[in-house]
């Protein structure tokens, strides 16, 4: 059992220190067993008798695994930089393929968790990838530790699920404490699907 007491840990009182994790073995099939759960817990249509049994394996499962809840930094889940989304359930399962000072490209699917209407994204799911972008950029550019100030996506198409998708950011430019990130989402021949801009402020000693 590991940190118990996680609960009590005050986030804000420090930024946590980012160190990739080496998953036990068995990590990487279990995320991508519960991405699967996902899917299934928006799409399904089944009985009260079928949703009894699902409730009772999934409290089955809360109990299994509710005595190893750990803080934040501590377990493999958003570290994993080998697995889909680094192991994070939050995350839509991207990978990234590029990671310099010129710009960070990430390669993924949007899935039927990720299903707003008429068959495809969800709108909001889309900031979060640009979010998470413009986060990498800011690393892999060895700018000051920052945090998104604002974000400005424009959807020039729907975004369609289960075809392959890729986000490229770069610094724009750079004021002082202001980083300036551009991005593009677009399908694997180029197709533009949304395009977004955000300001990273560099943190000043103390802010959470
Ligand atoms: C540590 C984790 C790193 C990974 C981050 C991944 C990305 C994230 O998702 S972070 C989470 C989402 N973001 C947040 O929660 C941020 C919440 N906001 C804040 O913490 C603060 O408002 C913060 C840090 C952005 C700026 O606060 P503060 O240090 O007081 O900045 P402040 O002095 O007002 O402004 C600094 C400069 O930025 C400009 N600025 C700040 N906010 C904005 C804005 N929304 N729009 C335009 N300009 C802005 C100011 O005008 C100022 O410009 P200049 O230097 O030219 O006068």
């Amino acid at each position: 059992m590991s940190e118990p007491d996680s609960d009590k840990v005050d986030l804000r009182s420090e930024i946590p220190r980012f160190r990739p994790a080496a998953p036990p073995p068995s990590f990487g099939e279990f995320v991508e067993n519960m991405r699967r759960l996902q899917d299934l817990a928006v799409c399904v249509d089944a009985t009260d008798e079928v949703y009894q049994q699902a409730r009772d394996r999934a409290a089955e499962l809360v109990e299994l695994l509710a005595p190893y809840a750990a803080r934040e930094g501590k377990g493999p889940a958003n570290r994993s930089m080998d697995l889909p989304g680094r192991g994070s359930l939050l995350m839509p399962p991207f990978h990234v393929e590029k990671f310099d000072e010129e710009s960070v490209v990430a390669r993924g699917v949007l899935r039927r968790y990720h299903l707003g209407g008429g068959g495809v994204a969800h709108g909001g799911v889309l900031p979060l990838i640009f979010d998470d972008n413009f986060g990498n950029v800011v690393y892999a550019a060895k700018r000051p530790i920052s945090r998104t100030a604002y974000l400005h996506v424009n959807y020039r198409k729907v975004t369609p699920l289960d075809v392959p998708l890729i986000i490229e950011g770069k610094v724009d430019r750079v004021e002082g404490r202001k980083t300036f990130i551009t991005a593009r989402l677009t399908e694997e021949d180029g197709t533009l699907l949304a395009d977004g801009e955000g300001l990273m402020v560099q943190l000043l000693p103390g802010q959470p």
